[in-house]
């Protein structure tokens, strides 16, 4: 299963890079311009469309949604939910990326109304899949304060629940749709020290499950192998996290899919 899934990713970087998919992301400030740059670089035209006068007329256009909650207000959760309803209308997937939703009861309520609209994909780190499964996790803020092992079982739990892909990312990440599951291991440890890495994958697997939408698992674990192996090559350079941040945006750029394929480590578990 491995290596079919090796191949099954590369073909699906292949495809995405020639098809250049069109994807909507509601993201947060912090992110807007990181998250565009690193779509670009990929091979993916980002759109930032988020106010409710036109994120739903926009998502029926795009090929995909991604909607993270990193930061909030009124005028944007009306936005997100307006985008989600159309996106579900026209039968586009859309990525949720529940930034710190255990924080605040605001972020809490918002992300149970977006549950409701059936994410085709959820992503998040450790601390955040492990409360959204209802456990207690260790997180206080957007970063993880928990192992991708420990929110395992919270992944799996969610994804039956919710009928999603559940993607849990940290030094070796996880995806499972509640029966298969798998692990990529890769990156490098300057990953976490980047704000808006997290949510730039986010944007990127929305990418991914454009072109495959009927292949949601295989494009989540596509997506995430493509920023770990992205990674690795960007550590080679980086001195620090300001220069591992553009490195990894030419990284994404100069990859090609016999390195995708050579280096990509996804195991089955
Ligand atoms: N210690 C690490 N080693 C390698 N890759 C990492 C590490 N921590 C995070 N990553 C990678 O960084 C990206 C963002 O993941 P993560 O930091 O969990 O998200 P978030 O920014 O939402 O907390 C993912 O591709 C993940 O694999
Ligand atoms: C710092 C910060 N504060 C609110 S959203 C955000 C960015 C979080 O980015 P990521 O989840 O990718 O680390
Ligand atoms: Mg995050």
């Amino acid at each position: 299963m491995t290596t079919d899934l090796t191949q099954t990713t590369t073909d699906l970087y292949e495809r995405m890079r020639a098809t250049n998919p069109l994807v909507q992301c509601i993201t947060n400030y912090v992110a807007m311009n990181y998250a565009a740059n690193v779509l670009l670089a990929a091979g993916a035209p980002p759109a930032m469309v988020h106010t409710p006068e036109e994120s739903g007329e926009f998502a029926a256009i795009a090929s995909a949604l991604t909607v993270n909650i990193g930061t909030l207000s009124p005028n944007w959760v009306e936005g997100m939910i307006a985008a989600a309803k159309s996106a579900n209308d026209a039968g586009k997937p859309w990525v949720l990326d529940p930034v710190a939703h255990f924080a605040t009861g605001y972020r809490q309520g918002t992300t149970t109304e977006l549950l409701k609209l059936n994410p085709t994909i959820i992503r998040g780190n450790a601390s955040e899949i492990i409360a959204l499964g209802g456990g207690q996790s260790a997180g206080q803020g957007v970063d993880s304060g928990d192992p991708v092992e420990q929110a395992e079982d919270a992944a799996r739990t969610l994804a039956t629940a919710q009928k999603a892909i559940v993607a849990v990312t940290g030094e070796v990440d996880f995806v499972t749709d509640g029966t298969r599951s798998v692990r990529i291991a890769g990156g490098s440890d300057l990953m976490p020290k980047i704000t808006a890495m997290g949510c730039a994958l986010t944007a990127l697997t929305g990418a991914y499950v454009a072109i495959a939408p009927d292949q949601a698992f295989e494009a989540t674990v596509a997506a995430l192998a493509n920023f770990a192996v992205a990674g690795e090559i960007a550590a080679q350079s980086a001195n620090g996290p300001a220069s591992f941040m553009i490195a990894f945006v030419d990284g994404l750029y100069t990859l090609d899919a016999p390195t995708f394929k050579a280096n990509a480590r996804i195991t089955a578990q």
